[in-house]
């Protein structure tokens, strides 16, 4: 039977006024008991009674039985969702850096006070990714998820791509139309996209990681040489999280751009658009595509996520039961596009093969097979540098860095 919700909101920016024009079109059996904001003196489309900066006001009414967090501030937002869950409020959130930071806390939380906390509108926007992650392949082997998974940096790379706008132009126009971040830097560094991957990757393996510990390398320094490249080839880039089963012990995670050709499901995923591509061992590929950022792809997640309160959904993390001998590896060899411009970062790397080089006045690249660990080791090297890494070939290509008995024995 459904159950009447009186929601507490937190925050009424892009997200939250998204939510709410969805909420006012519908009759749901719920009902908005408050929002709180930060700042008091903003002018706001509602009336003044509904708004308050006193989250125990909220936190502390007995009346309210369900929270809606969608503020800008994660440390603050753990705290919200913390107290919600211990004091028996259920929770919606779309804050990916805050639940992917404290994803293992927040699965126990839930677990000790038997409350629930839902979070669709975290992962790609309006793609209802999470809940067929945890249903619907609940018995299928996932040889991995990967996708584009940020709005802004897509937006960016489109615009940059097809229309020939400068970079910052393209950053602008992603914040004036709220896709952004507030620190756009978590959008275009791959920390946004890696927040949502390491969600992910919780309902897809049941493997909980930090995201310091996977490898997030973005698009800042794509250069006009970088563009020319793929142009030549026929290829896009795109700003592409991956998590892939390696065997039955070992999964791996990182993002990464990578060249895409016409051919791939991401080729057309363009704008603020999203797409996850799933490859299961029985359903094989599937696709999933929408918008992955704006107030109202959002709200339409979070909503649903509201909606599934009235009937008590909750999570099961049913594949961290399943699963309980996998791991998360960083022993990985990639094949990855380096355009660099001093010499001695490519001996860094050290690349395991170089499939090509290319010199022609200061357009420099090698195309080669690396271990992951080496670009983690040189990632500072490479941002400082302006290097630009991207990922060719396919994942079939990614594979377990085996060390031979050999090398195992000189370490
Ligand atoms: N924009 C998007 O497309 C998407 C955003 N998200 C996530 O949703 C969340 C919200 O994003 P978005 O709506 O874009 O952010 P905005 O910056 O547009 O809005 C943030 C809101 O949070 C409020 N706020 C900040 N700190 C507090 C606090 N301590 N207590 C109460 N309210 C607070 C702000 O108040 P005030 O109005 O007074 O400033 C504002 O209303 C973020 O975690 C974001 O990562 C997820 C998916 C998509
Ligand atoms: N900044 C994010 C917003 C949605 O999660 C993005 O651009 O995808």
């Amino acid at each position: 039977m459904s159950k009447k919700l009186k929601l507490g909101i937190f925050g009424f920016g892009v997200v939250g006024q998204g939510l709410h024009d969805i909420i006012r079109t519908k009759a749901l059996n719920f009902e908005i008991v408050k929002f709180a904001i930060k700042d008091a003196s903003k002018k706001r489309t509602l009336p003044a009674e509904l708004f308050t900066t006193d989250k125990n006001e909220i936190l502390n009414n007995a009346e309210i039985n369900t929270i809606v967090e969608l503020i800008n501030d994660p440390v603050a937002a753990f705290d919200i969702v913390k107290r919600a869950l211990t004091s028996g409020k259920n929770v919606v959130s779309a804050s990916k850096k805050m639940i992917a930071d404290n994803l293992e806390e927040l699965i126990y939380l839930q677990k000790q006070h038997g409350t629930s906390l839902l979070y669709e509108g975290s992962v790609c926007g309006s793609i209802p990714i999470i809940r067929n992650l945890e249903e619907y392949y609940d018995n299928e082997l996932l040889h991995s998820i990967s996708g584009i998974f940020n709005g802004s940096s897509n937006y960016i790379l489109s615009k940059v791509y097809n229309e020939g706008l400068d970079y910052d132009t393209a950053l602008k126009q992603a914040q004036d139309l709220g896709f952004a971040e507030t620190d756009p830097t978590s959008d275009v560094g791959g920390f946004d996209a890696k927040y949502k991957l390491v969600i992910a990757s919780a309902h897809a393996y049941g493997v909980v990681v930090k995201p310091e510990d996977v490898l997030n390398i973005g698009i800042q320094t794509l250069s006009a040489y970088d563009l020319q490249y793929a142009k030549e080839k026929r290829l896009k880039i795109k700003l592409v999280p991956v998590a892939k089963e390696l065997d039955d012990q070992h999964v791996a995670m990182f993002v990464l751009p990578r060249f895409v050709n016409s051919d791939h499901f991401l080729y057309n995923v363009d704008n603020e658009y999203n797409g996850v591509v799933v490859q299961a061992a029985f359903a094989d590929q599937q696709f999933f595509f929408g918008k992955g950022a704006g107030g109202h792809p959002t709200g339409s997640a979070v909503l649903s996520d509201i909606a599934a309160l009235r009937y008590d959904y909750q999570y099961e993390y049913k594949k961290a039961h399943e699963k309980k001998d996998l791991k998360f590896t960083n022993d990985i060899e990639l094949n990855v596009y380096v355009r660099y411009e001093d010499e001695s970062l490519i001996e860094a790397l050290a690349f395991d093969y170089i499939h090509e080089r290319f010199y022609s006045g200061n357009f420099r690249f090698v195309i080669g097979t690396i271990k992951l660990k080496n670009l983690i080791a040189n990632q500072s090297r490479i941002s400082a540098e302006g290097a630009f890494v991207a990922c060719t070939g396919d994942l079939k290509e990614i594979k377990l860095h085996v060390l031979t008995d050999l090398a195992t024995e000189v370490l």
